[in-house]
């Protein structure tokens, strides 16, 4: 870091250059516009579950023209990427989880729907277990062991089945150990070479992932926690160790996530690897945010300093639910 020399007050009055906005707009260091903006969106198969989330106020469960709905929106917007989560059946979750490779299952189809409405909107995709799981988790669930090895089999499965339905960005949430160079390496076997891979690398055991689970129907599914896969909260040189494999075993773009209480890992690993680095603001994130700001506790222009912060923090972009609203804040 430079070394800002400083003349003694009252030579440097750092107020001069505070007082109007365009001396303020002048000195301005972080930028936050459309383009550094991904919008998760939840999109759902069953019928009478579409609606709004009520631990996300605001936030909605789509139908498939919901999303096409959404897709639109985002292009009006210049929001760059969607990206999708499937609230699938309930009843056909299963031990064997074989709906998470199913060109037609939920998420699969939103793709392709997006894809034709809006072929140049960046379409992302989640890629674990849990959306298809009877047990609410990223893995296979034996014996109430979570298995790595045969997870990441799936997780190719699922992983070419998205690329074939035409996803541009792959987002592997699930931490197993070894699956991003499983995918990268599929991926160039079976005829996807440009589908990207923004990993969550870091991405740790989180309670602010409660809302996001109601919104998927995971809450009451997932039995015991994500702690033997996803990293501690404490760990900042694990994180590090996370991101450094993942970027080795062909990730394009690397996540720290959750976002606000992380902002030191975002920092870190922007500085230490210089690769596109993105965070997710997550459910629990928005729903502080949001849930204050309805109160009136809070005013809108929290959500923006919210998102200017993960700029300011080295990320080139952030997942954020408030992605719509903020982009039309800013345009
Ligand atoms: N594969 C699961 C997944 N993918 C994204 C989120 C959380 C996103 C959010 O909270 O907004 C989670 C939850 C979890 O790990 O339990």
């Amino acid at each position: 870091m430079a070394n800002p020399i400083i003349a003694p007050f009252p030579s440097t009055r750092l107020r001069r250059m505070r007082r109007t906005a365009n001396l303020r707009a002048m000195i301005s260091e972080t930028d936050l516009s459309a383009a550094n903006l991904i919008w998760p969106i939840f999109v759902t198969e069953v019928a009478g579950a579409e609606g709004e989330i009520p631990s996300m106020p605001g936030v909605e469960r789509l139908t498939l023209d919901g999303a096409k709905r959404a897709a639109e929106r985002a292009a009006r917007l210049s929001i760059p990427a969607i990206c999708i989560f499937p609230h699938s059946d309930q009843e056909l979750r299963t031990e064997t989880c074989e709906r998470a490779w199913d060109p037609d299952n939920i998420g699969n189809r939103a793709i392709r729907a997006i894809k034709e409405a809006v072929p140049e909107l960046a379409v992302m995709t989640d890629i674990a277990l849990d959306p298809y799981n009877i047990n609410g988790h990223d893995g296979f669930v034996v014996d109430g062991e979570i298995l790595n090895d045969e997870t990441v089999e799936a997780l190719v499965k699922m992983a070419l089945a998205q690329a074939e339905a035409g996803a541009d960005i792959l987002g592997p949430s699930d931490m197993m150990d070894g699956r991003i160079g499983a995918l990268r390496a599929a991926l160039e076997l079976e005829g996807h070479k440009d589908v990207a891979i923004l990993s969550y690398a870091a991405k740790f055991a989180s309670a602010f992932y409660g809302p996001f689970r109601d919104a998927v129907g995971a809450s009451g599914r997932l039995v015991g926690d994500k702690k033997t896969y996803q990293i501690n909260p404490g760990n900042r040189q694990e994180a590090l160790r996370c991101v450094a494999r993942d970027l080795a075993e062909g990730a394009d773009m690397v996540m720290v996530k959750p976002g606000m209480p992380y902002l030191d890992i975002c920092r870190e690993v922007k500085d230490r690897f210089a690769a596109p680095t993105f965070a997710y603001q997550v459910s629990g994130e928005y729903a502080m945010l949001e849930g204050a700001i309805r109160n009136g506790w809070l005013s809108r222009d929290a959500m923006l300093e919210s998102l200017l912060a993960f700029r300011r923090a080295g990320c080139d972009g952030v997942l954020s639910y408030f992605a719509p609203a903020v982009a039309e804040m800013l345009a």
